[in-house]
């Protein structure tokens, strides 16, 4: 079976790439599987493509493999956009997905459920040695819950409820999650390449 590199230190998504690339016969290596550090990737991009090559291309330069990157966050309307590209440290460096959702929580505590409208965001990036990097971008629409609901899945999903449905994506299992999806999207995206690769 082929092995792909995702470079990214984030268990939650490891695990829902191996569930989503197992249907191409990939199998998934991340950064969690080496000892040797590799230095944090800071993530100085304005926007989750730019934010996703620059982790591609880090991990690319240092192991001189293809390399596949995660950038993805959630955008809510009624807060201009925000948390978008912070949504890993929103409530501070320590990336505590808790403190995040309270906040989140918090700073719509006077917003009705109608004004939560909210999307995740997920922009995937491949980087290869001496050809272009490319981005593909997926979304999933829905909304903010009025507190937090459900255990399954990783990040904002205990608050996020997609659209047409009555749960969080938390209270959703890992095989509805991974069939709507913004990171099921954008996998759709690099589909070609993927076959390519097994
Ligand atoms: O399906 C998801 N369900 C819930 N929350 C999600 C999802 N997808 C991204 N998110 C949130 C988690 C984190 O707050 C941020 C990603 O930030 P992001 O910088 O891309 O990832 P990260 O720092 O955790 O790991 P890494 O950069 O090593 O890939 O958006
Ligand atoms: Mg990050």
């Amino acid at each position: 079976m082929k092995e792909v590199l995702i470079a990214t230190k984030n268990a939650g998504k490891v695990g829902e790439f191996q569930e989503l690339f197992a249907a191409y016969d990939i199998a998934v290596k991340s950064l969690l599987d080496f000892d040797e550090e590799i230095t944090d990737i800071e993530e100085t991009g304005t926007t989750f493509s730019e934010n996703a090559a620059i982790k591609a291309e880090a991990a690319m330069d240092h192991y001189q493999i293809p390399v596949i990157a995660d950038d993805s966050g959630l955008e809510i309307d009624a807060l201009d956009g925000a948390p978008g590209v912070y949504s890993a440290r929103y409530a501070g460096k320590d990336k505590d997905d808790d403190k995040n959702m309270e906040k989140v929580l918090d700073e719509l505590i006077d917003t009705p459920l109608e004004k939560r409208t909210a999307r995740f965001v997920c922009a995937i990036a491949i980087a290869r040695p001496n050809e272009d990097t490319f981005v593909k971008t997926g979304v999933c629409e829905g909304s903010i819950a009025l507190m937090s609901r459900g255990a399954n899945g990783f990040g904002y999903d205990p608050i996020f409820i997609p659209k047409g449905s009555d749960r969080t994506m938390a209270e959703h299992t890992s095989e509805e999650k991974n069939s709507i999806s913004h990171r099921h999207y954008a996998i759709l995206q690099i589909e070609e390449w993927l076959k390519d690769q097994s």
